[in-house]
């Protein structure tokens, strides 16, 4: 459960007070519940803000970071915030689902489909929490912090295709 206390008295119109900061979720799939306040967003590939606008009756599931290493990126973790506007409390309510600890995520070779390269190595799923969790920039900074910094395999290189159909990615060596 989270409870974000009220911003300052003092809040204009139009004025925003950021209550969690930009970051994914650890997860493997998140649930969240927020109450009719409002203010979660999420961000396009693009780098915009979208609102998520509160839905009676409607839970939001995000993607996290073990789903989209075990998706070998088919699936994006979604980088979210929350933003407060009104000088009131807002609560939330957020599950996170996560394989077990001592599970190893692997991207099975069906997911990564043939001729495309692997873009994670197999990791324990407590090792990554241990990472995000063992100091407080892990927890809601994301560079140098992402599942990639920590599990995405290092020598590879973006190229563009000879086809010209656009970028693809191999594997040195
Ligand atoms: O409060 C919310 O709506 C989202 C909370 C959240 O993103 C989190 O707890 O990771
Ligand atoms: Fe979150």
């Amino acid at each position: 459960m989270n409870n974000y206390s009220s911003p300052s008295e003092g809040l204009e119109d139009h004025d925003e007070v950021e209550g969690l900061g930009m970051h994914t979720d650890m997860s493997c799939v998140t649930i969240v519940y927020q109450d009719e306040i409002g203010g979660l967003q999420v961000r396009s590939k693009e780098g915009k803000w979208m609102d998520i606008s509160p839905c009676e009756g409607t839970l939001v599931v995000n993607v996290g970071d073990m789903f989209q290493a075990w998706s070998n990126e088919k699936l994006r973790s979604s980088e979210h915030r929350v933003i407060l506007k009104q000088p009131v409390n807002r609560f939330s309510l957020a599950f996170f689902w996560c394989f077990e600890d001592q599970k190893v995520i692997s991207a099975p070779d069906d997911v990564v489909g043939e001729g495309n390269v692997r873009i994670y190595e197999p990791f324990v799923c407590s090792d990554y929490l241990k990472f995000r969790e063992s100091n407080e920039r892990g927890r809601f900074e994301k560079v140098g912090f992402t599942v990639r910094g920590f599990a995405g395999i290092k020598d590879q290189q973006v190229i563009k295709c000879d086809s010209g159909k656009g970028i693809g990615s191999v594997a040195c060596n």
